[in-house]
């Protein structure tokens, strides 16, 4: 399977559990990589025959800027099912980097990978 990916694309959201986390911006970095068959586009050179990364960057920044969770587990959960249902994705791997959290960390997050390649 071949991959599409986006790295290192930061967006600004509302999201943690302590309460002065509630009424800031946190800015968290997304590495995504979902499986996808480009073997039309490469035939073809037509945007329309692949997933389009700056449109799922879009639809990234649209989810972050419209919920405001508490863990970062909700913010993954409710971003995989988005994609996977938009884009018919057979496999997703996400890296989600908090950046700035924790003491004496340069970033926090998680790692979540669903589906089969
Ligand atoms: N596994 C997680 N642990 C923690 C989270 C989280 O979202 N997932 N969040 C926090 C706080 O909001 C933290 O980021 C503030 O420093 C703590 N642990």
């Amino acid at each position: 399977m071949d991959t599409v990916f986006i790295e290192g694309l930061t967006v600004e959201t509302v999201i943690g559990v302590y309460d002065w986390e509630r009424n800031v911006r946190q800015t968290l970095s997304v590495d995504l990589e979902m499986g996808f068959d480009v073997a039309n586009a490469m035939a073809s050179d037509n945007l329309k025959d692949t997933l389009n990364y700056a449109e799922v960057a879009n639809d990234i920044q649209q989810l972050a800027g419209n919920h405001q969770c508490l863990l970062l587990e909700a913010f993954v959960g409710i971003l995989l099912d988005q994609l996977i249902q938009k884009y018919h994705l057979p496999w997703v791997r996400i890296k989600v980097r908090k950046l700035g959290a924790v003491a004496n960390a340069a970033s926090v997050g998680l790692v979540v990978e669903r589906g089969s390649r």
